[in-house]
């Protein structure tokens, strides 16, 4: 079944297997309890501080070469440029995702090897790793999440969040453009509009994006919280939108939970409304912050009260420098 499927649902099916790996490799470099973290801000990384753990170069080796030994000619960009051998392990693939096939688009089922651009975020959540460690509150790894986000033309057609610690085993939301969203069903209305935000990388331009849209009604309560994949997932079970007016995440941050939301009929874009492009070229930082909100509020909204002063100090940059 598995090689009689198209090109894209393996590529996906073997993504959520080696996601789950990748969460059991960050399962396990957290019990060891030694994590090596370095501040990458200090080798030339510019910004605050940004952490990366031996969970991080461990889980990103396992992604890559399990990928790159399937398929050959992918492009993968991850987020760590150093990363630490692990043994190979065999990985198989996900049944489930083999039964998307027939749904598929005929565009998606001829998609070829070289054609898509593979956004790695071996570990989304690294700041909360740290703090979890330092204040020994294992409670804030709920919030840390693998992302593998695939795009095709520049534009997410399937993403994988991989969430080690949520509950007892860890579960995997995934989904394939027109093919629906699997590993959880999203709330489709709530009384109240939450809107969630960075916990770490506050900014005067994010409290700012905040305040407007608490003066409009359309932020009952702001949670700060760890993690792009995490915020996205809380966007898909019940809280109004993501909101994050800056330019410091990077296109491995939301490639995959753009693919998932938006098969979830919710939207991901910068806070201008502009699409965010993935192609192999394009500039890493999302230059124009991140907007993402759930399929029962309307996007425009948050788009037209977001200041246009905080849009315009945050342009879109598309081609890398
Ligand atoms: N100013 C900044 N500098 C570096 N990374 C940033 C950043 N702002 C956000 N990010 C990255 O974007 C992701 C979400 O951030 P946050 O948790 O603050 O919402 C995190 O990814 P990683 O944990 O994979 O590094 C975080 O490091
Ligand atoms: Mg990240
Ligand atoms: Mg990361
Ligand atoms: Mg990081």
């Amino acid at each position: 079944m598995f090689n009689k499927a198209s090109f894209l649902t393996r590529l996906v099916a073997s993504s959520v297997r080696v996601s789950e790996a990748a969460g059991g490799i960050i399962k396990n470099v957290m019990a060891g309890g030694d994590l090596k973290i370095v501040d990458k801000s200090e080798s030339g990384g510019g910004g605050g501080y940004d952490p990366q753990t031996e969970a991080d170069r461990r889980a990103q080796y396992c992604i890559v070469q399990s990928l790159q030994r399937h398929f050959h000619d992918i492009k993968i960009i991850g987020e760590e440029e150093d990363t630490t051998a692990c043994p190979e392990l065999e990985m198989g693939f996900n049944e489930d995702v083999l039964l998307s096939d027939r749904l598929m688009s005929n565009e998606l089922k001829e998609i070829k090897e070289n054609e898509v651009v593979v956004w790695v975020d071996p570990l989304d959540g690294t700041s909360e790793v740290a703090l979890a460690v330092k204040n020994k509150n294992l409670a804030l790894l709920e919030q840390v999440t693998v992302l593998i986000g695939i795009a095709y033309k520049g534009r997410p057609v399937a993403g994988i969040i991989h969430q080690p610690y949520h509950s007892t085993s860890g579960r995997t939301v995934w989904a394939i453009k027109g093919c629906g969203i699997h590993g959880l069903v999203p709330v489709t209305e709530s009384s109240q509009k939450i809107v969630v935000t960075t916990r770490s990388h506050l900014s005067e331009s994010v409290s700012s994006a905040l305040e407007a849209l608490k003066t409009r009604n359309l932020a009952d309560n702001v949670e700060k919280v760890g993690g792009a994949g995490y915020k996205v997932l809380k966007v898909l079970e019940g809280c109004a939108a993501y909101v994050f007016a800056s330019a410091g995440c990077k296109k491995w941050d939301t490639c995959a939970v753009e693919a998932v939301l938006d098969a979830a009929g919710g939207k991901l874009t910068d806070i201008s409304g502009r699409d965010i492009r993935y192609e192999s070229d394009v500039q890493l930082n999302n230059t124009g912050g991140v907007l993402a909100t759930a399929s029962w509020v309307k996007h425009q909204d948050y788009i037209d009260t977001i200041p246009q002063e905080i849009k315009n100090n945050l342009p879109e940059i598309s081609s890398k420098k």
